[in-house]
């Protein structure tokens, strides 16, 4: 929809990776030629642990580095969690929050994640919000009440391009191999822009909207071309550097 936008592809690589699967994270780097760089960022989201050492390797490549969550709060007696601000010093430029997994697992509500997504801001780091809904919210016809809902919760009122992404991921599209129609993809993709221009004014036009959820080589292209879809969120396909490499090339 707004021709400024730069794409942006995000691996999300999930509770996977060792220090040796940052072979793949310098493997994506050699393939990230002239002709990409021009065209699509890309970025990849470690286990926290490996943080550091991607950001290190990162240096000089373009590849973004990110961390998959983060606690509301800078420092303090939280054993276990991690601080936007350790992201940010370890050498991230984002962070996803209140992704499916943790709304799922860790019973993430909407008003976390847009605490989360603050903190994010506060540390300098921009925040990729995720939303999306359930198999059986979109059987009941709820898709676009849910992700609305959600969109309107989770995403700070300071929202800008710089220091929010969205990313819309249908909980029931995740690691199944299964994806919404293009069609379907476009009516959501279009709600939240429309929420998020209603809300945050005619900037939020600039704010990128990633669509995830079983996002391969083989479909990429065709979801990357729907209207209002800025990019994508990659689980599985993110850990290998030719998957990867081949889904950004979608923006060839
Ligand atoms: O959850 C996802 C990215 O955050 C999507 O995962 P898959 O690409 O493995 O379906």
């Amino acid at each position: 929809m707004v021709m400024s936008v730069r794409p942006l592809v995000a691996g999300n690589w999930k509770m996977n990776g060792s220090r040796s699967a940052l072979k793949e994270l310098s493997a994506m780097a050699e393939g990230y030629d002239a002709g990409l760089k021009a065209k699509v960022d890309l970025m990849i989201c470690p286990p926290a642990p490996l943080v550091f050492l991607a950001a290190a390797a990162a240096i000089g490549t373009r590849i973004a580095i990110g961390g998959q969550d983060c606690h509301t709060e800078a420092s303090g007696a939280f054993t276990g969690e991690v601080s936007a601000e350790m992201l940010a010093d370890s050498g991230a430029g984002a962070v996803i929050v209140g992704h499916s997994e943790r709304r799922q697992y860790f019973k993430e509500s909407d008003a976390l994640v847009a605490a989360k997504a603050a903190a994010a801001i506060r540390a300098g780091l921009a925040a990729i919000v995720c939303v999306g809904e359930t198999r059986e919210e979109r059987e009941a016809g709820k898709a676009l009440s849910v992700v609305g809902r959600q969109v309107a919760r989770s995403v700070p009122e300071d929202a800008t391009p710089e220091t929010i992404i969205v990313a819309y991921e249908p909980v029931w599209a995740i690691g199944t191999g299964l994806t919404p129609t293009a069609a379907d993809v476009a009516e959501v993709h279009a709600l939240i822009r429309k929420k998020l221009v209603s809300r945050h004014g005619k900037q939020a036009a600039g704010i990128r909207i990633l669509y995830g959820g079983s996002v391969k080589p083989a479909n990429a292209k065709e979801l990357m071309a729907v209207e209002n879809v800025d990019g994508a969120l990659v689980g599985g396909a993110s850990l290998k550097a030719a998957d990867f490499l081949a889904i950004a090339a979608a923006y060839r």
